[in-house]
């Protein structure tokens, strides 16, 4: 773990199950290789995530069985790691590829920025030789404009200790939002492709199919449909990512799928027991058995690695993983991170508290930064309207410092405020309405309110309001030899499997879901204005020019004016400089 990492806290474990093969999975880590700073439960960094992967293949070799890493992508835009350097990226990508992953893909913000997308094809894919994976991604070939694939389509390879045969797929969800540079192919489209075709009638003991895509999508709806069409009951194992949220699925006896939920909080972990192997008796245990599916979901802290691999502080570290969290040390260190650009005076939620509320980090964005930032000198004086996605912030503040690395942790994007001028006002205040109720005048323009949000929206969808539970460990042993201990508040998962995947016993935590975008009306006059200048930040402009469009207005693109020369994160850090003292 990191130096300024807290210990983290003792708690209630549940242990894991191993089969025949085995998985570790990470997805949506967006730069958090550090882990998390300021929360114990998630402290643990992508060194220890080495070691832990280490250990535990050490004991797969050892009793013979099988363990495969995989990662669903977007590793990338959420922490100053990887956010604070020029280029982004200077240091997680040589960071990250120290891991030995079996089976890797792109996700979506990978994309979103043509030197993002140049940087995955030329380091993070030679990175993972083999491994990493494009069943529907190609990438323009900035030299000569050819189109060519990210990486391979798919793999195919024997498992080290069983020899059980796999046929791999890497997929990324039907995404449009990309750069020029990159090309993401429908995944219904990629079905139909004759290579597809062909690699579902190979002669495999199972089919794995990675992917940035949610578990109950219809991306993967659509190729569980096709692979079990083709191959009535191989075992096919589906790893999901891209709401954030931990997930599993079971599409049938034999069809399994795991999300291992964001932000390096979580290590996914599934088993499989049951696998035929082609030549190979089954063992007696599991010979009539269909597949058998376990899963859990691991808070990432070094507490719980110690309790998974059964080793100690002394003997569960690695070189390799402790080298790792040095270079990351030393990186963080290079880039300034813990620098403190305030204290915050209490605890802002993106979810954990309603909006609008005094707990709101939205209702504080709204009442406070918002009418401070959004401010051009030669305008000054017009009433205006700022819209924002609530999506465009990342993470909750702790109250303490915030500091250069927070200010990436909740605003990673290269997001600039724009304008149009002028705009007649009984137009523009129908905006927030229209954008936060969606409907047809975003469908018809291929517009979806998910993307507005922040991902978990996309699978939560009403507030969660824990009633306070009564403890009971049933047969877990307890971690630290706690018998009624204090539960840390943390992830209660409750999946298609049941309540009992997290790895740690946690108290509750509540959610509450936030409306797509919120508005600050600035220097308003007493009497209504007949025209203000609409300032947004620049992701929402289709959706603007939509529902202005709705309104009966006519603005193109050609009338939306840079407005603020600085990205919304560098006004953010110099609000928080200016607003909060140094006192923590
Ligand atoms: N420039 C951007 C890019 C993305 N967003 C928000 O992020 C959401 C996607 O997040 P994932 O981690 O699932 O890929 C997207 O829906 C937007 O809300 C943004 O605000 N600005």
């Amino acid at each position: 773990a990191q130096p300024s990492a807290p210990s983290p806290v003792a708690a209630p474990m549940r242990p894991l199950t191993w089969g025949q093969l085995n998985f570790l999975q990470t997805t949506d880590t967006h730069g958090w290789h550090a882990g998390h700073l300021q929360e114990p439960q998630y402290s643990a960094d992508w060194g220890d995530y080495i070691s832990f992967a280490n250990r535990m293949r050490e004991k797969a070799d050892k009793e013979g069985r099988d363990l495969l890493l995989i990662d669903t992508g977007d590793r990338i835009e959420g922490n100053g790691l990887y956010d604070a350097s020029n280029p982004k990226g200077q240091y997680t990508y040589d960071i990250f590829g120290q891991q030995d992953i079996d089976i890797i893909c792109t996700g979506n913000h990978e994309l979103y920025q043509a030197d993002a997308a140049a940087r995955e094809y030329t380091n993070t894919v030679p990175n993972f030789p083999g491994k990493y994976i494009a069943s529907n991604l190609d990438y323009i070939n900035p030299k000569t404009g050819e189109q060519i694939p990210m990486a391979q389509r798919y793999r195919k390879f024997t498992t080290k200790n069983q020899g059980i045969r796999v046929v791999a797929f890497g997929f990324l969800f039907d995404f449009s939002g990309n750069a020029n540079n990159t090309v993401v192919q429908p995944v219904e489209k990629t079905i139909q492709e004759q290579w597809f075709q062909d690699a579902i009638r190979e002669d495999t003991d199972m089919f794995i199919v990675i992917g940035h895509v949610t578990l109950h999508g219809p991306e993967y709806k659509a190729l569980y449909k096709a692979i079990r069409g083709r191959n009535w009951d191989t075992p096919i194992q589906f790893f999901g990512g891209h709401s954030h949220i931990r997930d599993v699925a079971k599409y049938d006896a034999n069809a399994y799928g795991l999300q291992a939920g964001r932000y390096m909080e979580t290590i996914g972990w599934a088993s499989l027991d049951g696998i035929r192997i082609k030549g190979k008796q089954l063992e007696k245990t599991s010979e009539s058995a269909s597949l058998s599916f376990t899963r859990r979901y691991i808070d990432n802290n070094l507490l719980g690695y110690y309790y998974h691999t059964g080793l100690d502080e002394s003997s569960f570290p690695t070189e390799h993983g402790t080298n790792v969290s040095a270079s990351i040390r030393d990186a963080r260190k290079t880039l300034g991170l813990d620098h403190n650009y305030g204290c915050a005076p209490k605890d802002f939620w993106l979810n954990r508290a309603p909006f609008p509320s005094n707990d709101s980090l939205f209702t504080w964005l709204q009442d406070s930064v918002l009418p401070e930032l959004v401010h051009l000198p030669e305008r000054k004086g017009v009433p205006r309207i700022a819209l924002t996605n609530t999506g465009a912030m990342r993470f909750d503040i702790f109250k303490g410092a915030f500091t250069r690395d927070t200010t990436y942790i909740v605003s990673p994007f290269i997001s600039k405020f724009v304008y149009i001028k002028d705009v007649p006002y009984v137009s523009a205040s129908q905006l927030l309405r229209l954008i936060n109720n969606g409907g047809p005048v975003f469908e018809a323009a291929g517009l979806q309110k998910s993307q507005l949000t922040s991902p978990e929206h996309i699978a939560i969808k009403s507030d969660i309001i824990p009633e306070p539970e009564v403890y009971n460990p049933g047969p877990q042993s307890p971690l630290g030899g706690l018998s009624t201990p204090d539960l840390v508040p943390g992830y209660t998962t409750k999946d298609e499997l049941g309540d009992d995947g997290d790895d740690t016993v946690h108290s509750p935590l509540t959610f509450y879901r936030v409306p797509n975008c919120i508005e600050s009306r600035i220097e308003f006059p007493e009497k209504t204005p007949e025209k203000v200048d609409l300032v947004f930040i620049d992701f929402i402009t289709p959706w603007v020019l939509a529902a202005l469009t709705f309104t009966g207005e006519k603005y193109t693109k050609g009338d939306v004016l840079p407005y603020l020369k600085d990205g919304f994160t560098e006004l953010l850090a110099e609000w928080i400089k200016q607003n909060w003292g140094q006192d923590c």
